[in-house]
């Protein structure tokens, strides 16, 4: 089975149940973001291990708080520590770790909050997937660009090397696949200054209207 197939028939499946029936409640999306003054929206950070993701939005998390936004991280690393760590890096253990973590993202934009997901989520369908369970344009796929010579050189967790000497498999870039995505909203290059890139995200949240001017 395909990681499509696979992510597909986890998000079908309690949909096909006729006895879960959906209930309404009286305190809406719009309700909540009016007391946050701001719009849920999930900004979901994508790149190889070692591209910036979770420096990028750790430091965007920063500026967001120091202007009184409410929002939310949610770091691969520390996900696999709780949430998904019973997963591996098989295709089958990606495509679950991305269908829990999408599914978190969307609860947490729909409690109001602008959510910073910072996880390789190396496949297309995925990262789709995940962009239909949110309302029309409150996806915000960011692409942290950053050549993978680059972030071999970086290497902070000593990970590329361990890979390229055959003692972590299934390693992205070395031996699993990442793909880029074709359209994203946001396209960053993941080598120019942390600090740019924090005002570049800035200045797309305000002229999507997901935080004020
Ligand atoms: N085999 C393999 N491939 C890629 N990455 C690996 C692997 N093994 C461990 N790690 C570490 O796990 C982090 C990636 O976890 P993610 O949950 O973001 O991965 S995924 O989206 O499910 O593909 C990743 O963190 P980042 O470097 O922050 O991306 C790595 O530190
Ligand atoms: N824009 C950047 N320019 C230079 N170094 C960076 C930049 N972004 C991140 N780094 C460094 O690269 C390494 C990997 O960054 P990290 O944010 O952990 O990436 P990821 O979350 O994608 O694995 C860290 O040592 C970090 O300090």
């Amino acid at each position: 089975m395909t990681d499509i197939n696979l992510l597909q028939q986890a998000t079908e499946s309690n949909s096909a149940n006729p006895d879960i029936v959906w209930h309404e409640h009286a305190v809406r999306r719009e309700d909540r973001e009016k007391l946050h003054g701001h719009q849920g929206a999930v900004l979901w950070f994508t790149g190889l291990s070692g591209s910036g993701k979770s420096s990028i939005a750790g430091a965007l998390e920063q500026a967001l708080h120091h202007i009184g936004v409410s929002t939310y991280l949610l770091d691969g690393d520390n996900v696999r520590h709780g949430l998904s760590r019973d997963l591996g890096f098989s295709d089958g253990d990606r495509v679950e770790n991305i269908r829990r973590v999408g599914e978190v993202a969307k609860l947490m934009q729909d409690a109001g909050l602008i959510v910073l997901s910072a996880f390789i989520s190396p496949h297309r369908h995925e990262r789709q997937l995940v962009r239909e369970l949110l309302p029309e344009g409150r996806f915000i796929e960011v692409f942290v660009d950053t050549p993978l010579a680059v972030c071999e050189q970086r290497d902070p967790k000593g990970l590329y090397k361990k890979a390229r000497a055959g003692e972590i498999k299934n390693f992205t870039g070395i031996s699993s696949a990442y793909e880029a995505p074709e359209q994203p909203e946001v396209h960053l290059n993941g080598e120019q200054l942390v600090t740019n890139l924090v005002a570049q995200m800035l200045d797309v949240l305000r002229h999507n209207a997901i935080i004020k001017p």
